[in-house]
């Protein structure tokens, strides 16, 4: 394990193009393939000669300070406290926590720094309702859940169901989804806007008013009664199954405002104009990538196979239809948030591609969305992307896993 100076010196030493740190680089577990495809990008591959110094970090329950003792001996390991983002603590990277009580009984959970920090940079407030539009497997959800205690609400959409259903799993493990509703959809075309259980707002979602026996939800549970399948049955043979099952409702809570809805309520969509009014008041975009930035992900491909790699994050296609994907989340998501709210979009690959340069086209097509400097990063331990405002963490600056952050807000279109 190099200390964090030998660290330095082989980032430095890459950029000198001196042979030592070359070697130090090809003694990587890492493909040629990979290495060009981090230097056709602009990626100094020196930030992965930190894997093995890399901390694991885990996010503190909320009043569960007191119990951090009884919590170290139960993971038999000191926990070190993560001083530029509260709640957070690192461990070292060997130590395993999912058979620990603690992790069992939801006191702590694990989340890279950079992810908290992406959390962190959306600033929620108690009653904000949020949208996580590439929710799964949910270890933001959980901590955006957290931070809004019992207030506002946040819609979780993925387009891959076995994923979310996951997401669904940790939320009920940690007693978080009372306000929390999933579906199953594509985060480029969601059109569902926040329940606002506000009297002031009660007008928006109940438009269409409720017809006598029309179906309502009741509380959710895993299991659907006969009288639902019976119904869905009705649908597929009538042909109008698709267009109430997209998206699916894989996951509501008692608090999500669901219940009690009809199914023609929950699914309206409203005018552009509506959701600048009533639209989420914070969307995190934390879009599909090609995992470049994330050591663990990479070290996978160790067990799945290199050419799983070469297909995955390294096929120049693929990466092309990924950024078309990033932007039309980034635009989708921002579409559906209300003016003055905030959004954040984050990746975990470090290419410029992914990153800066779907912000840079954005930015110019929407002349509403304006790049916000994130609150409190100033002491967050990572660099400016190439465009001012947006972060980069890596794992040799950082110690933490590789992620790009923007955050952006709406302006109204008055005030352009
Ligand atoms: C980087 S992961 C999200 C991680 C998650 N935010 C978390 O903190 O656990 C990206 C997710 O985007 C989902 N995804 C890919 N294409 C999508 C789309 N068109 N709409 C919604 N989600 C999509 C993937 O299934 C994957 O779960």
């Amino acid at each position: 394990v190099q200390s964090p100076i030998e660290l330095e010196q082989t980032a430095f030493n890459f950029h000198q193009g001196n042979p030592k740190s070359m070697e130090a680089i090809s003694n990587l577990p890492l493909p040629d393939a990979f290495l060009e495809f981090l230097n056709e990008n602009g990626i100094d591959p020196s930030i992965y000669t930190a894997t093995d110094s890399t901390p694991r970090y885990i996010r503190l329950k909320p009043g569960c300070e007191e119990q951090l003792e009884a919590i170290e001996a139960d993971i038999k390991c000191k926990l070190e406290k993560v001083e530029w983002l509260p709640n957070f603590y690192s461990l070292p990277p060997h130590i395993q926590i999912a058979s620990s009580k603690s992790y069992q009984e939801g006191k702590i959970y694990g989340i890279d720094a950079a992810s908290g920090a992406a959390v962190s940079a959306l600033n929620i407030s108690p009653g904000d309702h949020v949208l996580d539009l590439c929710a799964a497997p949910g270890a933001k959800l959980c901590m955006v859940l957290e931070l809004l205690g019992n207030s506002g609400s946040v819609t979780g959409v993925d387009v891959a169901k076995h994923r979310l259903a996951a997401c669904r799993t940790l939320v009920q493990k940690y007693k978080l989804g009372d306000n929390c509703r999933l579906f199953v959809a594509d985060g480029a075309s969601f059109s569902l806007i926040p329940i606002r259980v506000h009297s002031d707002f009660k007008s928006v979602n109940r438009e269409f008013g409720v017809e006598k026996d029309e179906f309502l939800f009741k509380e959710w549970t895993s299991r659907r009664p006969w009288k639902e399948r019976k119904r869905a049955n009705k649908e597929i043979k009538n042909g109008s199954l698709e267009l109430v099952q997209d998206p699916e409702l894989i996951y509501y809570g008692r608090c999500s405002g669901v219940v009690g809805m009809s199914k023609i309520e929950l699914f309206q969509t409203v005018s552009s104009h509506e959701i600048s009014q009533y639209g989420y008041d914070k969307v995190l975009v934390d879009a599909e990538c090609t995992h470049d930035g994330s050591i663990k992900h990479i070290q996978k491909f160790e067990n799945w196979g290199w050419s799983t790699m070469e297909r995955r994050v390294l096929d120049a296609e693929r990466t092309d239809d990924l950024t078309v994907l990033q932007f039309r989340l980034l635009t989708n998501g921002f579409k559906l948030l209300r003016v003055g709210g905030n959004l954040v979009y984050s990746t975990c690959s470090l290419t410029h591609a992914q990153n800066e340069d779907v912000v840079e086209r954005f930015l110019s097509l929407n002349p509403c969305a304006e790049l916000l400097v994130i609150d409190g990063s100033e002491s967050w331990p990572c660099k400016s992307g190439r465009i001012p405002k947006t972060l980069r963490f890596d794992p040799l600056t950082s110690r933490t896993s590789g992620l790009f952050v923007a955050k952006f807000t709406k302006l109204a279109k008055d005030n352009i």
